[in-house]
């Protein structure tokens, strides 16, 4: 039996397992299958931490659910930084993604008394960066869906499209998502977000994510739509954002980092046999 923890950060859902000491054989259907919600344990990403290595102090590796690699999940980092720093006792961890090294800071705050700030590397703006399947400006895309249309992209170490929607309880999600993420323009597919600017430091933002689906909360997400709503001129550079799990600050510095604030949590613990999930 393998012992995994199962965490969230705003509801957005992840089965971690360790995998530092010991190796765990996890292939992208074996993932998948612990993933499912009804036939395995069930989750939004499944999280496999690996050793760290010259000042990462660890690996984290991410898969959606369909088994699918993905180089960035903000929700998983700030998680994954508590989770190191509950074993080291230190405040600042350096978690490492396929995408960079991302380097994590406990501070005080919150309802449970503290808040995780993640600085999630530079956003990148060009069309290769995100990558988008020819060149283009990345502030306007030619994509649209029904009630939504003229989407800016960005990569946060994933790749993101958001679009700017007068009100995004009037949209049907889960109906125009599947398309979007699958458009001819985004070869490695995308995330989708849809974001109605409340103030120009408030933003409401649902995600369709890739490979997952709608989340109650995508980190990643939420940074790429500050930069973009910040590139368009409806926000400044730091505002909170409001996902249906809960809310994160986001923050766009000078030099093109982005910081994610916001909570993390550990909903219970437990163990699985990796024999009964396929190889
Ligand atoms: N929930 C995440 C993003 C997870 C990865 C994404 N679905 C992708 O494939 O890029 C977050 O909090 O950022």
């Amino acid at each position: 039996m393998v012992p995994f923890r199962k965490m969230h950060g705003l509801g957005n859902d992840f089965v971690v397992l360790d995998a530092r000491r010991t190796d765990l054989p996890i292939s992208p259907a074996r993932a998948a299958s612990i993933a499912d919600r009804r036939f395995g344990v069930g989750c939004d990403q499944f999280i496999l931490l690996e050793p760290g290595t010259d000042g990462a102090d660890v690996f984290m590796r991410i898969r959606n659910p369909d088994g699918s690699e993905a180089g960035a999940c903000g929700n998983a980092t700030r998680c994954i930084a508590s989770l190191v720093a509950e074993e080291t006792g230190a405040g600042r961890v350096v978690v490492r993604t396929i995408a960079g090294d991302l380097p994590v800071e406990r501070l005080p705050g919150g309802p449970k008394g503290e808040l995780w700030r993640a600085d999630m590397g530079p956003a990148r703006l060009g069309w290769q960066d995100v990558p988008l399947a020819r060149a283009m400006d990345t502030l306007h895309l030619p994509l649209a869906a029904p009630g939504v249309a003229d989407p800016a992209a960005c990569s946060m170490g994933n790749p993101h499209a958001t679009f700017f929607v007068p009100d995004l309880a009037a949209l049907d999600l889960g109906a125009i998502g599947p398309a979007l993420e699958h458009d001819a323009l985004f070869p490695q597919r995308a995330n989708i977000g849809f974001v109605q600017v409340l103030a120009p430091d408030h933003l409401r933002l649902a995600v369709w994510e890739r490979g997952a689906g709608l989340t109650l909360a995508c980190g990643s997400g939420a940074c790429a739509a500050l930069v973009n709503a910040a590139r368009r001129g409806l926000t400044g550079r730091r505002a909170t954002v409001t996902l249906p799990g809960g809310d994160l600050v986001i923050e766009w510095r000078g030099d093109g980092h982005v910081l994610m604030t916001g909570p993390v949590a550990t909903a219970f613990t437990g163990s699985l046999d990796l024999q009964a999930y396929p190889s």
